[in-house]
């Protein structure tokens, strides 16, 4: 299994790593345009390597696509991440182009490739790659969802002073501050629902605190985080290289699901070895609706910002 991680980044180079101490892969190649950047992180991961017990051979290169060549998966992280104030939309003039350019190159030398697409405005950059490759809808898929609900699993077990193994929970809708659908009413503490245990107003300021994640710590970094986006992408990356089935919320090319059309944002789906293998249609209260739709319509603006 072969995975090229494209931006030797925080983030990237995060993501490389959480591969590599998984444990699945064979082989992850790194590229980045700065000369000797992502040499160095793969050189600085691979001494990682004795002390983790990992095999993974990590190597990195200065923008030469041919040593990506034949990868299964690869992960776009090029580009600029916001500062703090930013949202992450404002990203979409710089990213855009990045974006475009690099999953071209991608394709050309690893044509059967799944794309995993974190870059900045992630799902609107999902829906670049749809619109610009001629890649199925199953082999793009936009990681988002997977990050987001960590991060309300992390605020419900704060909530209810519980260890964060007990707590499940999933945020839809789209990667933004405003966009995010944290299910609360699906939220359980080992099955038992949420209100059993807290305040109606207690479960809205933990969705609150969910969906300014991203905001919060690009506050406290000055750029925003990496740890936990790399660690939710290399659950992705395994998922599909190790044909788990696992559901996980993605951006995904929506065709009438949740009575969305043309455009990628977080909805339920598993992955499995060919990328999205189904999209899972949940049902969803009225208010749940809406609060989608209201973020479809977020997604959309963005989108039409695109040079397409
Ligand atoms: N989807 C998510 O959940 C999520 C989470 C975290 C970060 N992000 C996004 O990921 C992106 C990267 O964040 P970061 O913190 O790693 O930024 P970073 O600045 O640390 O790394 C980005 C890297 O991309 C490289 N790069 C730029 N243009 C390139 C190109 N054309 N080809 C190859 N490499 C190129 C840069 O040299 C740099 O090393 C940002 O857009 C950020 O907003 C998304
Ligand atoms: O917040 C950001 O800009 C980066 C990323 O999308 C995140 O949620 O951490």
């Amino acid at each position: 299994m072969k995975v090229t991680v494209v931006g030797a980044g925080a983030v990237g180079a995060s993501c490389a790593e959480y591969i590599a101490i998984k444990n699945f892969a064979s082989e992850v190649v790194v590229l980045d345009i700065k000369e000797g950047y992502a040499e160095g992180k793969a050189m600085d991961l691979m001494q990682t390597a004795s002390l983790n017990g990992f095999d993974t051979k990590i190597t990195g290169t200065t923008g030469d696509y041919s040593k990506t060549a034949g990868s299964d998966i690869a992960v776009i992280t090029s580009g600029i991440p916001r500062k703090p104030g930013m949202t992450r939309e404002e990203l979409i003039g710089i990213n855009a182009g990045i974006v475009k350019s690099v999953s071209s190159s991608l394709i050309e030398h690893s044509p059967n490739a799944i794309i995993i697409v974190v870059s900045n405005p992630m799902d609107t950059m999902t829906y670049l790659v749809h619109k610009t490759t001629n890649l199925p809808k199953n082999r793009i898929i936009g990681m988002g969802g997977a990050l987001d609900s960590a991060r309300f699993k992390y605020r419900l077990a704060e909530a209810l002073g519980a260890p964060i193994s007990d707590v499940d929970g999933m945020v839809i809708g789209g990667h933004s501050d405003k966009g995010m659908v944290p299910l609360t009413r699906l939220a359980t503490r080992n099955s038992v629902p949420v209100s059993e245990f807290i305040s109606e107003e207690r479960i809205e300021q933990v969705a609150a605190d969910t969906k300014v994640g991203g905001a919060t710590l690009t506050k406290l970094l000055g750029t925003s985080a990496w740890y936990a986006p790399g660690a939710a992408v290399s659950g992705l990356v395994q998922a599909i290289a190790c044909d788990q089935k696992k559901i996980f919320p993605c951006s995904t090319l929506l065709e009438g699901e949740y009575g969305l059309n043309d455009l990628c944002i977080g909805a339920p789906v598993v992955l499995g070895k060919n990328g999205i293998e189904k999209i899972v249609e949940i049902e969803l209260n009225d208010a749940e609706k809406a609060k989608l739709a209201e973020s479809a319509e977020g997604v959309k603006k963005t989108n039409g910002l695109l040079e397409l």
